[in-house]
């Protein structure tokens, strides 16, 4: 099987620089992203036959990221595709929160053409910066495959931006995706890719990012992350709840599971109309209905929706897309033609579309 082109012709590659270690140098005290594009393409070896094209988009480390930031990046690249000449997106990003900002451009990426994440964990300009080989790689992918959605190219390896996530600090492959197969593997000027990633429907552009585009003024939800833990009580849940959350993603233990304290709080707040996903601690396997006393048995009954494989940061994103979502948006993500509009109800139909999450309650009770 393969998702991979043989181009004759030369093919244009927009670059959208963002910031990141791969745009950062040394600040005095520390480092901070403060190069633009052209900088961070000047040491990089451009593969036979692509020519990039740089944006300049924005230009921070990744832990500022902002839901407006985010939008910014899904409506610049959807300009650049828009342009039936551009063979593929490059987006160089730092890798802190990149899970979360390609996982949004993923939720909402209908186009054959890719856009491909990459980055540095080591700074601009250095002898031993890893950006300069992942940006090749990444410009390759991007030329040559096709029908896979977002994705990250990473120190030779090509990710899925669904699942993947930091799971090194400082290491030269910062990602992986703990419950998958790998999607693909780079060198020796190869592209091989291994397997498809699943993706749901995806949603159109939503409204917010065009407006926010056009410099109209846009309240965007509250989403916030709570962790549980041994003594924990449901304070900060309630607190989010209070300070204004459209949307929660709870943090839960083991496969999904805390205490009744916590399933009753949850229940207060989805009656509130408040948006509760439930991920894990744990930093692999699935989250599902095996347990009750305040375990995922008990949160999916007080209204929480389980985000199967999907960690905090890209569970977050999912909550976030569902309520930006349009109502063509879901119409479109969910096949109906007729989608009234995104009425809570839906809501938490809409998010397991886009969680894509198997059926997480096993099929029948154990044998007493
Ligand atoms: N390697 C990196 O890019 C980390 C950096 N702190 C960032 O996310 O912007």
């Amino acid at each position: 099987m393969t998702y991979l082109t043989s181009p004759t012709a030369p093919r244009r590659v927009v670059v959208i620089s963002t910031g990141g270690t791969i745009a950062s140098r040394w600040q005095g005290a520390g480092y901070a992203a403060d190069a633009g594009g052209d900088e961070v393409l000047a040491g990089v070896a451009v593969p036979d036959g692509v020519i990039p094209e740089v944006v300049d988009l924005f230009n921070v480390n990744s832990s500022r990221m902002t839901s407006a930031r985010q939008l910014a990046l899904l409506h610049a690249v959807h300009e650049a595709l828009a342009d039936p000449e551009v063979a593929g997106v490059v987006v160089t990003h730092g890798t802190d929160t990149l899970e979360e900002s390609a996982f949004l451009l993923d939720l909402h990426h209908a186009d054959p053409r890719p856009v491909v994440f990459t980055g540095a964990q080591r700074p601009l300009g250095s002898a031993d910066s890893d950006g300069p080989g992942n940006v090749y790689d990444a410009l390759q992918v991007a030329a040559r495959v096709r029908d896979l959605g977002v994705l990250v190219a990473f120190d030779g390896i090509v990710h899925a931006a669904r699942g993947t996530v930091k799971t090194q600090t400082l290491a030269a492959h910062p990602f992986a995706d703990p419950s998958a197969r790998l999607v693909g593997r780079l060198g020796f000027h190869r592209v091989d890719i291994a397997r498809r990633p699943e993706r749901p429907r995806p949603l159109l552009l939503p409204s917010a990012a065009r407006a926010l585009a056009a410099g109209e003024p846009v309240e965007l939800p509250r989403v916030d992350i709570v962790t549980h833990h041994s003594d924990a009580d449901p304070l900060l849940l309630d607190a989010a709840v209070a300070a204004g959350a459209r949307g929660i993603v709870f943090v839960a233990t083991g496969t999904g599971n805390a205490t009744p304290q916590f399933a009753e709080s949850v229940a207060a707040a989805v009656t509130r109309g408040v948006l509760v996903a439930v991920t894990t601690r744990v930093h692999a396997g699935p989250v599902a209905e095996v347990y009750t006393g305040g375990g995922a048995v008990d949160l999916v009954a007080a209204g929480a929706v389980l985000t199967g494989t999907l960690r905090a940061g890209q569970a977050r994103i999912a909550v976030l897309a569902t309520l930006l979502a349009d109502a063509e948006g879901v119409a479109e993500a969910e096949g109906v033609a007729d989608a009234a509009g995104v009425v809570p109800e839906r809501r938490s139909a809409l998010l397991r579309h886009l969680l894509g999450a198997p059926e997480s309650r096993p099929e029948s009770a154990p044998a007493a």
